[in-house]
């Protein structure tokens, strides 16, 4: 009984605050369970005492034997508390220490130690009856698991053993990336990107274009049509007249996603479409819109419209900031001054950045969005992640016709008398010429109610194009796209391909790459990189070349270097190669919008033979001579990787790109492309010490030169 009662200080005497009543009301109240413990206990001492008779039991052997039945008395004890503890029966405060076995009082103290709970140890008590329940469950999880066997005489059948815990298998990559996919990115069509189709001008149904388009297309020195054309042409421009119209109120187009090779002619894949049906337009009216991440992209884009839309009479316009709001708000809008509820336009196209068009929906009076038919966003992807002003919002918020109003009008007659007064003078004052009819209920009179199942749908279809399109479900969600069209341009897959799903390919980052284009990579230590560049260029006859570095300032710096290293070869001779002074020029964000359009032209016109330059220009950017890319600083992603090298290789042309890693980014580089599954594309190209040594002399003197103009600055 005594030893018992030991263990119970055990797993309370921590709490010494802990409430109860004199140790002596403990035995009295003998539980059924308690009977059963004693009664085991009894059969056990009898059990011990035959024992010695059988065995060979030394003194230490009886010691352990006494220690292992205390364990489990220790046990049965727990069990007992708990058991008077459900009687609700108080457990007793005082206990007086056991005097014997210092050795069990050892491991008692141990336990006690293991016992102490978080709140215990920051020397909170515990009330008795709610610590009772916890050190229940502590109890039960104290049991030591050596101990759990020899508690003989219970039934077997009371301890359970379950099967260990066992991680599931974790879902493929595959499984991952299609969980939450949109079903019309699931549904996408998938084309070959070797597919062409010949635009004929006998048989102009194939193509779907007018004897004018192809007329003008033949023009450019386009025979064909590139695979991405072939897909989109037919989808916008159907055989049915019907469905070529300005707008199908009741019918309204299917919105477009496009994924397809960088220099695949995305660009005509849209422009083409829009300038055939909106040829048929009477009016001028804003009618489409196409919204491109930089000004150098709307200039370019601007021409291609310009290009295809010659003897149209369709007026073109850009807004990008680079001119004066006023200046841009009087090339878009006719009439400023009065109040024109259909708006007033002087564009048919209008080519824009986001920040630019948010200024004049808010800013330019009579510019409006509702008679929009076609709503373009190229470079999609890099545009989504763009939220200025939310400019997104904002333009589709432009292009819906707002709520009727007729409730409304009813609703706060009664509430504000004065508003509604205010409102309907400044709508009657308005003009209410050229609404579309889906905004007809601007009108101040009453919407007449019609028996006709009349639809007032906006007929504006959106078309989203980028060679790494997102496949964020909530960035696709918030284009509130309308029953959407997918088009993936994908290469068909290689034998041995472990994917041979081209969307789960787009939506796993395993983009397609120019066919004609080589790609290659020089792991090199990072002090090296200047010179093994330098090497590069001359050893490869490298001209017509974009050179790629991770900012603006070290574009001025590496454009510094390579001057001076220029300088310093051609002035000795030629050095390595008699090659003459190479013609460099830095192209970034430092640069003002005048200086970088010269630069690019100049480029344009192979007077300069190489550009150093930040990301600016490595997404869309089209410049047919372009022949090298070269990142000197690697790119941190692979959407990054695809636009750079997507600069050179364009429509069918052969091109190269290379790809200078510094040795601690190898590693992280390397898986990036493999994840990509891309990695046995890039040849992996060594330098040799030797082949620097002629280059080093002038590296070393404009590395100086370098250091003092830095140095001053
Ligand atoms: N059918 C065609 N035949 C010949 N050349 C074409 C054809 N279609 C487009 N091109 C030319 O291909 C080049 C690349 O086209 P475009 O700029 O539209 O590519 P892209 O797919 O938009 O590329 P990126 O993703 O890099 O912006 C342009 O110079 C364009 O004139």
């Amino acid at each position: 009984m005594q030893q018992k009662f030991s263990i119970v200080p055990a797993m309370i005497s921590h709490s010494k605050n802990t409430v109860g009543r004199s140790s002596s009301l403990a035995p009295k109240g003998k539980t059924k369970a308690k009977q059963r413990y004693l009664k085991r206990k009894k059969e056990r001492r009898k059990h011990k005492k035959v024992q010695p008779k059988h065995g060979e039991g030394t003194a230490r052997n009886e010691i352990e034997e006494d220690e292992e039945s205390d364990l489990n008395e220790d046990v049965e004890d727990k069990v007992d508390v708990m058991e008077v503890d459900e009687d609700h029966t108080e457990l007793p405060m005082s206990i007086e220490k056991p005097s014997k076995e210092p050795r069990l009082e050892k491991r008692l103290k141990k336990r006690r130690k293991l016992k102490i709970s978080p709140e215990e140890s920051a020397g909170q008590s515990i009330e008795k009856d709610e610590g009772g329940a916890a050190q229940h469950e502590e109890t039960e999880y104290e049991v030591p698991e050596a101990s759990a066997p020899s508690r003989s005489l219970s039934p077997a059948a009371a301890l359970p053993s379950f099967p260990l815990p066992s991680l599931p298998d974790a879902p493929t990559q595959s499984a991952l990336a299609l969980q939450g996919l949109d079903q019309a990115l699931m549904d996408a069509e998938v084309v070959d990107p070797s597919i062409v189709l010949p635009i004929s001008r006998q048989g102009g149904t194939a193509t779907g274009l007018s004897e004018k388009m192809q007329k003008t297309l033949q023009e450019l020195g386009i025979t064909e049509l590139f695979a991405v054309q072939t897909a989109l042409l037919p989808f916008l421009l159907p055989s049915d007249p019907w469905q070529k119209s300005l707008y199908q109120p009741y019918n309204p187009p299917r919105d477009v996603c496009v994924s397809a090779p960088t220099g695949s002619g995305k660009t005509l894949a849209y422009a083409v479409p829009i300038v055939e049906i909106l040829s048929s337009r009477i009016v001028t009216r804003l009618r489409a819109l196409v919204v491109l991440p930089t000004r150098d992209l709307v200039a370019q884009v601007r021409e291609t419209f310009e290009a295809i839309s010659k003897g149209r009479g369709l007026k073109i316009g850009i807004a990008t900031g680079q001119h004066s709001f006023t200046h841009e708000q009087s090339h878009l809008v006719a009439d400023r001054t009065s109040s024109l509820l259909g708006g007033s336009s002087k564009v048919d196209i209008l080519i824009c950045t986001p920040g630019r068009l948010i200024d004049h929906l808010t800013g330019t009076p009579n510019f409006s969005l509702q008679h929009l038919r076609f709503l373009v966003i190229d470079e999609a992807d890099r545009l989504l992640a763009q939220s200025y002003q939310d400019w997104l919002i904002q333009i589709l918020a432009a292009t819906r016709p707002p709520k009727p109003s007729a409730h409304y009008l009813l609703e706060d007659l009664v509430k504000d008398a004065n508003s509604l007064w205010e409102k309907a003078q400044s709508r009657s004052r308005a003009r209410h010429d050229a609404l579309n009819p889906a905004f007809l209920h601007l009108l101040p009179y009453p919407d007449c109610p019609s028996f006709l199942p009349e639809k007032k749908e906006i007929s504006c279809q959106k078309l989203l194009f980028s060679a790494t399109l997102t496949r964020d479900p909530a960035k696709l969600a918030s284009l509130e796209l309308r029953d959407p069209k997918y088009f993936v341009v994908h290469r068909t897959p290689e034998k041995g391909d472990v994917l041979d799903n081209s969307v789960l390919d787009v939506v796993t980052e395993r983009f397609t790459f120019p066919e004609t284009l080589k790609e290659h990579m020089i792991v090199c230590e990072t002090a090296k990189k200047p010179l093994i560049l330098l090497h590069l260029i001359h050893q490869h006859h490298i001209a017509n070349a974009l050179i790629f570095t991770k900012s603006a300032e070290s574009t001025a710096r590496l454009v510094q270097l390579f001057d001076f290293f220029e300088q310093a070869r051609t002035s000795t001779g030629g050095g390595a190669n008699n090659r003459p002074r190479i013609s460099v020029r830095a192209y970034s964000s430092d640069l003002g919008a005048a200086e970088r359009k010269s630069i690019l032209g100049n480029f344009k016109d192979q007077e300069i033979e190489i550009l150093i330059c930040s990301d600016l220009i490595s997404r869309g950017i089209d410049i047919s001579h372009v022949a090298h890319i070269i990142s000197y600083d690697a790119p941190i992603d692979m959407r990054k990787y695809v636009h750079r090298v997507g600069r050179t290789a364009r429509a069918g042309k052969n091109g190269e790109a290379w790809t200078l890693v510094e040795e601690q980014e190898a590693r992280y580089f390397k898986t990036m492309v493999k994840n990509a599954s891309h990695l046995e594309k890039v040849k992996r190209e060594r330098v040799r010490e030797q082949d620097l040594a002629a280059f080093l002399p002038h590296y070393e003197s404009a590395l100086t030169q370098l250091k003092e103009v830095y140095s001053r600055q």
